[in-house]
């Protein structure tokens, strides 16, 4: 079997992307955040207090005909950004884009944090990390991925992340017609549980690439692109103005700069982000301070390639024992 859905940006800087998701019998259709950097599958639900509920669709399991409670199951999970959520536990149908997992444990929310309620377009998440993050306990649950994985006519997710624009995700499948050349894979090093592997390098702008292994996360949860101080810092030395804001908490500019590209490495390929993906936004709407998508990892323990960077490239994921990451030109 295979899937395909689409990857749809939440607003105007891509902070987050969202897929339409099916729940239940008859199906609930509900907008999930895929995420390579979490392993727990989250809804809002008929048990969310309505005072957190703001737009957001909800998955009600007594109108499911195939929902059954994982009576004394309960999760509880902190993102890197500091948002969270906790709940209970249902089994249910689970479909992404006509790929369906029987059975798939689905997290009620009985709680979520306060950047949650205001994310009114992202109904949950779906967690793509290894299973060994996931937070169910007494028994912790399987994710879509390895719920799917024996069904699938190959091992793999792709994620095709775009600028401004819609994407896609899919399951059990390498679309030739998303790429260009061939995938260029490296190991992953899969604890504690996220996809972890190395970039061979980096340059900034026309420089001469630094060969050096940076090792860090591929997460697509995550917004931006967080690297070593010295090579941020190196990056930012190219734009006038630029300066680290104690104040907003990272590298901001005037957003009238004309920034360098970023060029990183998958062992010998390369991949370049366009300089607008590195403008992610201003300060607030009427400011001319813009806010950079390239920032430093030094606050965070370990790097972080979040979509800034995956955006620039078609990436599988592929569960392969062991398992790869590869990366294609598009
Ligand atoms: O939470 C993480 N990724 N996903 C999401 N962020 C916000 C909502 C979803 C995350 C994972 C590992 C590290 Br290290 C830092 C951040």
């Amino acid at each position: 079997d295979t899937g395909s859905a689409a990857a749809v940006p939440i607003n105007e800087v891509d902070i987050a992307y969202v897929t339409p998701v099916t729940v239940g019998t008859p199906p609930q259709t509900l907008m999930l955040d895929l995420d390579t950097g979490s392993s727990d599958l989250w809804v809002f639900s008929s048990l969310t207090p309505s005072s957190q509920v703001r737009g957001q669709e909800i998955y009600s399991p007594a109108k499911s005909s195939t929902s059954k409670l994982l009576s004394g199951h309960t999760w509880s999970i902190r993102y890197g950004d500091g948002s969270g959520s906790r709940g209970t536990v249902y089994t249910d149908n689970f479909t992404i884009g006509g790929l369906e997992v029987e059975s798939q444990a689905v997290q009620t929310a009985q709680e979520v944090s306060s950047s949650f309620t205001q994310e009114q377009s992202l109904d949950g998440l779906v967690g793509l990390g290894f299973s060994t993050l996931n937070t169910v306990r007494p028994s912790s649950q399987l994710t879509f991925f390895d719920n799917a994985r024996p069904k699938l006519d190959e091992e793999v997710f792709t994620a095709d992340l775009k600028y401004h624009a819609t994407g896609s995700y899919d399951f059990g499948f390498i679309d030739r017609a998303k790429y260009t050349g061939n995938i260029t894979y490296t190991p992953v090093q899969q604890s504690p549980g996220y996809w972890t592997h190395s970039l061979s390098g980096y340059a900034v702008g026309s420089g001469a690439f630094q060969s050096t292994q940076i090792q860090g996360i591929s997460d697509t949860g995550t917004t931006l692109l967080y690297l070593p101080t010295a090579i941020v810092t190196a990056y930012y030395r190219q734009v006038q103005g630029a300066q680290n804001s104690q104040y907003y908490g990272g590298y901001v500019f005037p957003c009238s700069s004309t920034l360098p590209t970023f060029t990183f490495g998958i062992e010998g390929a390369r991949f370049t982000i366009p300089a607008s993906y590195i403008n992610y936004t201003r300060i607030s709407p009427t400011s001319s301070t813009c806010y950079g998508g390239l920032q430093s990892s030094s606050g965070l323990g370990i790097n972080i390639f979040g979509d800034v960077a995956l955006k620039a490239a078609f990436v599988v994921f592929s569960g392969t024992n062991p398992p790869r990451i590869g990366f294609g030109t598009k």
